[in-house]
């Protein structure tokens, strides 16, 4: 059963870029056992919080903390947390096998891991290709098999149905349910809220920077009758780059708040 404590808790963090806030006191936990889809527009923030809580980033105040620790203090961090972030980070001429092997070796996995993630992410075939030559989905692939070697109880996947076939973004939505199901901590941003709706159980909504919601999904999709339409009712002030419903063009919003 999954513990009722939360596994990724954020307090009062703030990450400034120049004079602009890109997280800006953000307070809140993600629980164990559910998906929660991390949502919010372009520059909400969501990217910047995923690596302030991977050790990426630095905050400029607060505390974001998985499973009561911060990422640089775990000595394997990939046991503690998994986490794609870019569907390309595994070094183009190494092959998938040897990309995951260095992984398992430097944090002291287990080797027949490698295999093991190789076959639920259905690479097999594919495990000694450069990694250079996948493709898109395949690389995807090879990040969430990155992601699961250390058998972590915390996921982070930021946009990871980017780029895939209606079989990968399927494949993701149940992966993530299933580690959900296992009683993991499963965090994963889209901005495609037809997909959220299918995949989160809660959500948890930036919007320049601030929390917007922390709420289960069925609230949001019980008062709007979608979550798109609550989205967008709910995100609507928070939009930096929009277009014009007159002419189709870009125009920037940020600088009149
Ligand atoms: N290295 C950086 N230098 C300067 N500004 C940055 C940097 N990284 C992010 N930002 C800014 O911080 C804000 C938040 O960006 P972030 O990528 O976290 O948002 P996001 O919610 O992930 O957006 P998207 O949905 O477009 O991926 C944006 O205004 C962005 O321009």
């Amino acid at each position: 059963m999954p513990s009722v404590t939360a596994m990724i808790t954020l307090r009062h963090v703030t990450k400034r870029y120049g004079d602009r806030a890109a997280v800006d006191d953000l307070t809140v936990d993600v629980h164990p056992g559910r998906v929660t889809g991390f949502l919010g527009p372009n520059g909400a923030g969501k990217s910047t919080t995923m690596r302030i809580l991977l050790g990426l980033d630095r905050a400029d105040a607060g505390e974001a903390l998985i499973n009561g620790a911060r990422y640089p203090e775990f000595r394997w961090p990939l046991r503690e947390v998994g986490a794609i972030l870019d569907a390309r980070s595994a070094h183009p001429g190494r092959t998938a096998r040897a990309h995951l092997l260095a992984l398992a070796h430097s944090n002291r996995i287990p080797l027949r891991r490698v295999d093991e993630v190789l076959a639920q992410v259905g690479l097999e075939s594919a495990a000694g290709k450069r990694a250079g030559r996948f493709s898109l989905g395949m690389g995807q692939r090879l990040g969430i098999a990155a992601a699961l070697l250390g058998d972590p109880p915390v996921l982070m996947f930021d946009e990871p149905v980017n780029g895939l076939d209606p079989e990968g973004v399927r494949w993701v939505r149940e992966l993530a349910r299933s580690l959900a199901a296992e009683g993991r901590t499963v965090l994963l941003s889209s901005h495609l809220m037809s997909e959220a709706q299918l995949t989160a159980d809660h959500l948890v909504i930036l919007g320049r920077g601030r929390l917007l919601a922390d709420a289960p999904l069925a609230e949001f999709v019980a008062s709007h009758g979608s979550l798109e339409d609550a989205y967008l009712a709910l995100t609507a002030d928070a939009v930096e780059y929009g277009t014009t419903r007159e002419q189709g063009t870009t125009r920037e919003q940020g600088a009149a708040r």
